[in-house]
C-alpha cells in the first residue's frame, strides 16, 4: 500500500490554489510503490501524480525535481514536475514535501520482448544526451562510497563463500574505480535504477510505444555505462539463471549504441561494469534483508537473486558491446 499520508479532496483543493493546474476533478490513491504517498490528480486541465515524500527531505528532493524538469523540457517522457505560482517546484503537505507531476500513460511489463528493450534502450541513451547540459550535480549516493561503507555491515550475515565474493568484488571496483580506464568513461546525470518496474509501455505486446520513465529517486552523476548495466541486469536476463538472453541484449544495446555509440573505453570496461551494477542491488538487497529500517514497509527483495547475477557475470564471458 502507497498512501502512508492521507490526503482529502479539501487538501487537494487547497493544494491546487498554489498552481494554475484548474480545478480538482478526482483524486485516488495508488496502491503500488513502497516509499513515498502517491495520489493519481485528474483536474480540469489534466492528469497528474500528488507524491508525499516520506523520506527524502526538501533539501534532498531539488537535484531530482529539476532533473526531471529539465529531461521533460528536452522532450524526454518523464513526469514533469509543475511549477507553483512562487516559481516552486515543490512545497509542503502535511510537513511532508510535496509535488505534482504529470501522469505519463501507459503500464509496467513485467516480461518485456526484444522491442521493448529496443524503447528502453533508446529512451536511456535520449536521457542520458538531454541529461548532459543539467548544471547540477549529485553524485550517485548508492555508489561505491556507499558500497564501502555497507558490505562491512552486512559481511556478518553471510556464509564464508558469500562474504569471500562480495569483499573480492568490492576490492576489484575499488581499484577499478581509480584507474585511468574509470576515468575515461563518458558520465552525466543517470536514471541508477531503471529496473523494467520504472518503464511505463503503452499501445499492446506486439507494438508497444514508450510511455516513459519514472521514479528518479536514485538517479545521480554516474557512469553512463553503469546506467546501462543496471538496466540490461533487469531487462535482459532469464529470472531463474541470472544468464542473459541474447536477443533482448542485443536489442537494448544496439538501440542505445543507435543513439550514442558506445566508446572504446566503454567496450574494455563492459564486463567490470557490468558486476559493478549486480554488487549494487545485491549490496543493498542484503542491507534491507538483514538490516531493515525500523518504520519500513517494503517486502525485502530477494538478495540472492543478485548474488546469482554477479556469479553469472564473473563466470559467463560479458557479450560484447556493439
Ligand atoms: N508520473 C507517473 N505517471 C503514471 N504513473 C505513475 C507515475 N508515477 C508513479 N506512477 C504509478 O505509481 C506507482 C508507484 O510509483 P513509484 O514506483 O514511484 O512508487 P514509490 O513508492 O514512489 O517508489 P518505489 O518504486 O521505491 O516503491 C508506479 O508503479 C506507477 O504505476
Ligand atoms: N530496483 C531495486 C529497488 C529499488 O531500488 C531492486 O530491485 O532492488
Amino acid at each position: 500500500m502507497a498512501v502512508f499520508t492521507p490526503v482529502s479532496d479539501d487538501d487537494a483543493r487547497e493544494l491546487l490554489k498554489h498552481y494554475s493546474l484548474g480545478e480538482l476533478i478526482s483524486l485516488r490513491g495508488i496502491t503500488a510503490g513502497i516509499e513515498n504517498t502517491n495520489y493519481f490528480l485528474a483536474t480540469t486541465q489534466g492528469e497528474y501524480v500528488l507524491t508525499l515524500f516520506e523520506v527524502l527531505t526538501y533539501e534532498q528532493l531539488p537535484f531530482y525535481i529539476e532533473l526531471m524538469h529539465h529531461l521533460a523540457q528536452k522532450g524526454i517522457p518523464v513526469p514533469e514536475p509543475q511549477t507553483r505560482r512562487n516559481g516552486e517546484r515543490l512545497g509542503l503537505l502535511h510537513g511532508k514535501p510535496t509535488a505534482i507531476v504529470t501522469r505519463l500513460s501507459g503500464g509496467y511489463e513485467p516480461d518485456p520482448g526484444a522491442t521493448h528493450c529496443t524503447l528502453a534502450g533508446a529512451t536511456l541513451a535520449r536521457t542520458h544526451l538531454a541529461g548532459s547540459s543539467f548544471a547540477m550535480q549529485q553524485p550517485n549516493l548508492r555508489g561505491l562510497g556507499w558500497w564501502r561503507e555497507t558490505i562491512p555491515k552486512v559481511l556478518p550475515f553471510l556464509d564464508p563463500g558469500q562474504a569471500e565474493l562480495i569483499s573480492a568484488v568490492l576490492e576489484e571496483q575499488i581499484a577499478f574505480a581509480q584507474s585511468g580506464l574509470y576515468g575515461e568513461l563518458p558520465s552525466g546525470p543517470a536514471h541508477c535504477d531503471l529496473f523494467r518496474d520504472n518503464v511505463l509501455f503503452d499501445g499492446t505486446y506486439e507494438t508497444p510505444r514508450m510511455g516513459g520513465f519514472i521514479d528518479f529517486y536514485f538517479a545521480g552523476c554516474d557512469t553512463w555505462l553503469f546506467d546501462v548495466a543496471v538496466s540490461v541486469n533487469d531487462w535482459c536476463i532469464d529470472r531463474n539463471s541470472g544468464a542473459f538472453i541474447d536477443e533482448k541484449l542485443q536489442a537494448w544495446l544496439r538501440a542505445y549504441a543507435q543513439v550514442r555509440p558506445f566508446t572504446a573505453a566503454e567496450r574494455q570496461a563492459w564486463p567490470l561494469l557490468l558486476q559493478a551494477a549486480a554488487l549494487r542491488f545485491w549490496t543493498s538487497r542484503l542491507f534491507d534483508y538483514f538490516l531493515p529500517r525500523p518504520a519500513q514497509t517494503l517486502k525485502p527483495h530477494d538478495p540472492r537473486h543478485f548474488e546469482r547475477v554477479l556469479r553469472q557475470r564473473r563466470t559467463a564471458p560479458a557479450p560484447a558491446l556493439p
